[in-house]
């Protein structure tokens, strides 16, 4: 049964004494008058009160109203209030006894049934705690009415949890609630029934594990993966019972895809979550691995293997001990992730630059379809490298290595059949070579990595439905056969999806038997990178004619013929240690062209924006910058407007959206438009577990947010880096930056 909370009653069950009650300044404003003439200390509402200062002045203020054995702790509030109440009580004197009174639902049928108290040190949740009883637990269901429904639904998923996996009765009574609800009395029978019901099953398992090793661990079902999501979101994101719903629900999910859980116990699970609004999946599926990445920390793990907690059937858990890595692969986490720990320091030195991953791939292409052998290098051998080097083999170049780094390359003659070209993630690659299907007979087929499938293509299968040449996708993404020959003509196409498309075809038109002409349906964006093709094409003796700002004329039947190339060092890789510059660090990039036409040059002048109160950025002629230049912004005071990023949302990422929330995990103030950012900028970040997207940019960009982060940066996903600069972490250390890169595997 439940009672009223009042005054009355508990001065009758207490008698006389200096009784105290803690409370938190939310219940305090809505029930503190109920209990005008009973002392209470108040602190701030949420888990920084779970601290050792809180517990210390509640220690000295029982102390200085002299309190002794014989007088009552009065637990009313939430979990925090009870756990912070529970450890002083067990720890003042040896032990006071103390009452806990539960106004949230989760507190009436999760921490305050137990005995577990505690305190937490810095992020490790009930670091310091004790196993200690309450004298009683008051029961009110009053207090709901005035419980934020996100609240009451937290709460209710550690009910499901108790229907779903210890009593199947209670299934139906959590049907029959009306939800959301305006009034409680509708409901108040069923609630209270759930809740001693609930109560119930936690005590009897308790009873029979006090000390948590056996049966008791089946109350942590979807724990231990609710703990780690908690914990990866600092605390912030999903609340307890969110966190334990998406934790229950990969757990059930498991179970009934290896067939040991039925359709429709599963179904039936679901339905409850989705009753309540309770999350079943990660906002950002991905952000998975950074949550095993806590599991494989968890201290309840044991060895290699977890103990996992499986739904058999509707009332029946198990305790499953599964190998970590299986676990992990379970979740749809990628064994090959790593996981760098970067530390918050500034970093200072030298470095060489390295070779310009843009220039090197159109001059991989004209020096592969030149019939003279030209010497290309240097180049870094990174993901994107490779594909474009491997590409042209397929397209019938012949490439061999010379010299450290520099290659000789040349077009071989003889037909090539049947091509395949794996681009791993590379846009570039793709974009560039789809125009030169008509170099293989029978076609060229291209496939690829990563998020390469979803992005635009759309411009070129127009082209080709003009053109006549057949292609076949899946599914509109990738794999894609393109098969036919492209004839001289006129190309119209955007130019704000991609300048790759004008690159692609402005390599490929010039090898025709006519003249073409490209048309920009819209102003070309991304501009640097056509001026680009043009030096390169230009170095190669292939000359192309601007007519005007949107027209481009090709004439046909050139030949690739040029010198050696020599290619200069990249201003889109540089960018992230000039903007660490401007937040502090000293590193000079070595052997950077002063005059060089990559458009990312312009991360100079960008920088010197900052100066003023407030600036804005247009991104539509440097979208790469974006991720490292809203780091910068995120650190540097004022406040920074992206605008014309639309394309930034197409990359290896959506980098508006992954820096938006990355920065946000990390502390800062940031704000998502449909083109761009709004970021206020503050003096530090917090620092903290962030995932890369799978993209090289964004994880290079998290990396020099650590030079300004109060704690260290643990960027999850930091492989991607070998997309375009694999010896980045080792220049970071270089620069006297301290960093440990691990497998997730090698975590346990
Ligand atoms: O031509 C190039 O080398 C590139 C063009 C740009 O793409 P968009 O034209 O799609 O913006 C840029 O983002 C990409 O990293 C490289
Ligand atoms: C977008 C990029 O490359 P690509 O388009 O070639 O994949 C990049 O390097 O940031």
């Amino acid at each position: 049964m439940t009672i009223e909370v009042t005054q009355e009653n508990l001065i009758k069950r207490l008698g006389p004494g200096r009784h105290l009650i803690v409370t938190d300044a939310n219940v305090e404003a809505y029930y503190g008058k109920r209990f005008p003439g009973m002392d209470r200390f108040v602190i701030a509402p949420g888990e920084v009160s779970k601290s050792i200062e809180t517990y210390e002045r509640l220690i000295a203020y029982m102390q200085e109203k002299g309190m002794t054995r014989g007088d009552y702790l009065i637990a009313l509030g939430g979990g925090v209030v009870g756990d912070l109440t529970g450890f002083a009580a067990s720890t003042y004197m040896r032990g006071v006894p103390y009452i806990n009174i539960p106004t949230t639902l989760l507190a009436m049928v999760d921490s305050s049934v137990g005995g577990k108290t505690g305190i937490n040190m810095g992020n490790a949740k009930n670091a310091i705690g004790s196993f200690y009883n309450p004298t009683d637990i008051w029961l009110d269901v009053g207090f709901l009415e005035t419980l934020p429904k996100r609240e009451f639904a937290s709460g209710m998923a550690e009910i499901i949890k108790y229907a779903i996996g210890f009593d199947p009765e209670m299934i139906q009574q959590i049907q029959a609630m009306d939800w959301p609800f305006d009034e409680m009395k509708n409901n108040r029978e069923h609630i209270e029934a759930l809740i001693i019901k609930s109560i119930a099953i936690k005590e009897k398992v308790v009873e029979d594990d006090f000390r948590d090793s056996g049966n008791r661990q089946k109350l942590n079902f979807g724990h231990t993966l609710g703990h780690a999501i908690e914990a990866y979101y600092g605390f912030k994101t999903y609340t307890h019972g969110e966190a334990v719903a998406i934790g229950m629900a990969y757990q059930l999910k498991q179970a009934n895809q290896l067939g040991r859980l039925s359709d429709s116990a599963y179904e039936t699970c679901m339905a409850l979550f989705n009753k309540f609004n309770l999350p079943v999946d990660l906002r950002v599926p991905d952000h998975i691995c950074g949550v095993a990445w806590h599991v494989a920390k968890d201290k309840k793990r044991k060895a290699t293997h977890i103990h996992t907690i499986q739904l058999e059937k509707l009332g029946q858990l198990q305790i499953i001990p599964v190998d970590f890595t299986v676990f992990i692969d379970n979740l749809g986490c990628d064994l090959k992730i790593k996981i760098a720990t970067v530390a918050p320091r500034k970093l200072s030195g030298h470095i060489p630059g390295i070779p310009s991953k843009s220039i090197a791939h159109r001059a991989i292409i004209a020096a592969g379809l030149s019939e003279t052998p030209t010497l290309v290098g240097p180049i870094v051998m990174s993901n994107d490298m490779m594909a474009t080097l491997e590409g042209m083999k397929a397209l019938g170049s012949e490439i061999v290595l010379s010299k450290d780094g520099y290659y000789r390359i040349h077009k071989k003659s003889g037909d090539v059949e049947n091509a395949l070209i794996q681009c791993r993630e590379s846009g570039s690659t793709l974009r560039f070579l789809m125009p030169f299907c008509f170099l293989a007979k029978g076609g060229v087929t291209f496939t690829g990595e990563g998020r390469l499938s979803d992005r635009p293509l759309t411009p070129y299968y127009k082209v080709f439905d003009e053109m006549e040449v057949a292609y076949t996708t899946a599914d509109g993404g990738l794999p894609v056969t393109v098969e036919g020959n492209l004839k001289p003509g006129l190309y119209e196409i955007p130019g704000n999806i991609s300048s790759q498309f004008v690159t692609g075809l402005l390599m490929a038109l010039p090898l025709l038997d006519g003249t073409s002409i490209i048309k920009l349906t819209t102003p070309l964006e991304s501009k640097g990178y056509v001026d680009l093709t043009l030096e390169v094409l230009d170095h190669y003796n292939v000359k192309i004619f601007q007519d005007s700002e949107l027209t481009y004329r090709i004439p046909g039947n050139q030949h690739y013929e040029g010198q050696d190339f020599y290619v200069e060092s990249d201003y889109s890789q540089a960018a992230f240690w000039i903007g660490a510059n401007a937040l502090g660090s000293n590193v000079k990039v070595e052997g950077l062209n002063e005059k060089s036409r990559q458009g990312d040059r312009v991360i100079d002048t960008v920088l010197k924006s900052f100066a003023c109160k407030e600036r804005t950025i247009d991104l539509s002629n440097c979208p790469d910058l974006l991720p490292i230049l809203s780091v910068v912004a995120a650190v540097t005071p004022g406040k920074t407007t992206f605008v014309g990023g639309k394309r930034v949302r197409l990359k290896e990422s959506d980098r508006l959206h992954a820096m938006a929330v990355e920065l946000d995990k990390m502390g800062a103030s940031i704000e998502e438009t449909p083109d761009g950012l709004v970021i206020s900028g503050q003096l530090a970040l917090k620092g903290g577990h962030v995932w890369s997207w799978n993209d090289h940019r964004v994880a290079m960009a998290l990396a020099i947010a650590a030079t300004r982060c109060e704690t260290e940066v643990v960027i999850h996903g930091s492989q991607s880096v070998d997309k375009s600069y694999p010896n980045f972490w080792e220049h970071y250390r270089v620069l006297g930056g301290e960093v440990n890169v691990q497998h997730i595997g090698e975590t346990v």
